[in-house]
């Protein structure tokens, strides 16, 4: 008679580190699972969690078993006969298991430790065999991340020069960027953050912990911001006082950004809890800006503006190097193009004569940027030329394009697109 499996018969509460694990296994699965955002599945899964390295922990683990799960999963084939359904429980925990010995170095005996408790009642022996086999043989990861089939089909039509670049740039979660209130100033911060800058008023530092505690936070010096994200912003220029219209704009990176350049803005947004961290960040920095919350497909401004940015929602593709679970979520790009196509059309209508509108994305698609900027008539195209962007990013047909296989000497870029238009003075 086979002998029960009674080698960990501790809860896993009780196993120091089985918290964070246990917090990993629950974020796999709000992904996968349920299609939620990382983000929006973290704070609710991690608050039970007392050490701030443990919730930081569980979140790298999530991360980087999502970033490199294609691989982790050929891995975990190779190892058995036994069939694991991409949703079982063994499948996710070895999963993040090997995402800890593979790509975060530790120790294997302490990934079992904290591992196969997850599995109570559940195939831990198989679990154990499939880990041990795997690790024994010593694997390395290829240089890039395989893409999941879905996105490697789309990417592969989209982007066949660069889906190769694109990968490559995914297989390092990226450096953080900040974009300082005042720009003027960006030689002090550069030297204070140690850091470098590839465009006025932007500061890159390698990772760093506690953002919070960096110099110039608690003071709004800065923001952090991917330096892709700044560019729609500075597509417009200079405000001198004139009015801009930030539809779409919580959590506010690109509102603070318009306010520090000079613009009177008005920040509308549809999401009443997003806002308030738009809120947070504008009291913080010290800046202001008019906040709204309101659905931009039913609200209806008092007076017209002179420039109107649309950072619109999207399948967010592009910030795959910080955000793993966009490849693993299907985003309904039919649905996001009719919202996208809906609030192009009503922004045409508030511009003033010779208002500018800037229409962004972070998105890989180009169903959702060059595509959907073609489509859009109603104003007059404004070529974005070279010299308004990041040093080493051309425009491409007028538009921006940058996507996370470029800049790689510098640590890469999200992906994002923008294009501009102005409303003609007739
Ligand atoms: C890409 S995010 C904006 C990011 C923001 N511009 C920034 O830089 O921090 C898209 C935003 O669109 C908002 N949104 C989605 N549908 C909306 C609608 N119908 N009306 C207004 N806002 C909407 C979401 O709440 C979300 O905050």
């Amino acid at each position: 008679m086979a002998r029960p499996d009674t080698s960990e018969d501790a809860s896993p509460q009780e196993i120091p580190g089985v918290s964070a694990r246990k917090a990993a296994l629950r974020l796999l699965d709000a992904v996968l699972r349920r299609g939620e955002p990382l983000d929006q599945a973290a704070p609710p899964i991690l608050r039970g969690i007392e050490r701030g390295d443990d919730r930081a922990l569980a979140t790298a683990i999530a991360q980087e078993a999502l970033r490199w799960m294609s691989d982790l999963d050929a891995l975990i084939d190779q190892a058995t006969r036994q069939v694991l359904p991409q949703d079982a429980k063994a499948r996710n925990v070895l999963r993040i298991m090997l995402a800890q010995a593979l790509r975060l170095g530790l120790p294997g005996h302490a990934v079992v430790a904290t591992g196969l408790p997850l599995l109570m009642g559940g195939p831990r022996r198989l679990a154990h065999g499939v880990f041990s086999a795997v690790t024994k043989a010593n694997p390395k990861l290829p240089d890039a991340p395989s893409l999941p089939d879905a996105v490697a089909d789309r990417w592969d039509v989209a982007w066949p020069e660069r889906v190769e670049a694109i990968a490559r740039g995914l297989a390092l979660p990226p450096p953080l960027d900040l974009t300082l209130r005042n720009p003027a100033l960006t030689d002090d911060w550069v030297a204070k953050l140690e850091g470098v800058s590839l465009a006025p008023g932007h500061v890159r530092i390698a990772r760093a912990g506690a953002i919070d505690a960096l110099p110039g936070f608690a003071e709004g010096a800065w923001w952090v911001q991917d330096l892709a994200a700044s560019v729609p912003v500075r597509l417009l220029g200079a405000g001198e006082g004139r009015r801009a219209l930030d539809l779409c704009a919580a959590p506010g990176g690109k509102t603070l950004q318009l306010a520090a350049a000079g613009w009177q803005v008005t920040a509308l947004d549809k999401s009443a809890r997003r806002v308030e961290r738009l809120r947070a960040n504008l009291e913080r920095s010290g800046l202001s800006a008019e906040v709204v919350v309101a659905d931009a497909l039913t609200w209806e401004p008092d007076a017209s503006f002179d420039a109107i940015l649309l950072d619109a929602p999207c399948s967010a593709t592009g910030t795959c190097r910080r955000h793993p679970d966009v490849l693993h979520r299907q985003a309904n790009l039919a649905e996001l193009g009719e919202l996208q196509r809906a609030m192009l059309e009503r922004a045409a209508g508030w511009l003033a004569p010779g208002g500018q509108l800037v229409y962004a994305v972070c998105s890989l698609e180009p169903e959702e940027g060059e595509a959907r900027a073609a489509a859009f008539d109603l104003l007059t195209p404004v070529a974005v030329r070279d010299d308004e962007l990041p040093e080493g990013i051309v425009a491409a047909d007028g538009y921006f394009r940058a996507d996370p296989g470029m800049l790689p000497e510098v640590g890469g870029i999200d992906g994002f697109f923008a294009a501009r238009w102005v409303k003609s003075v007739e």
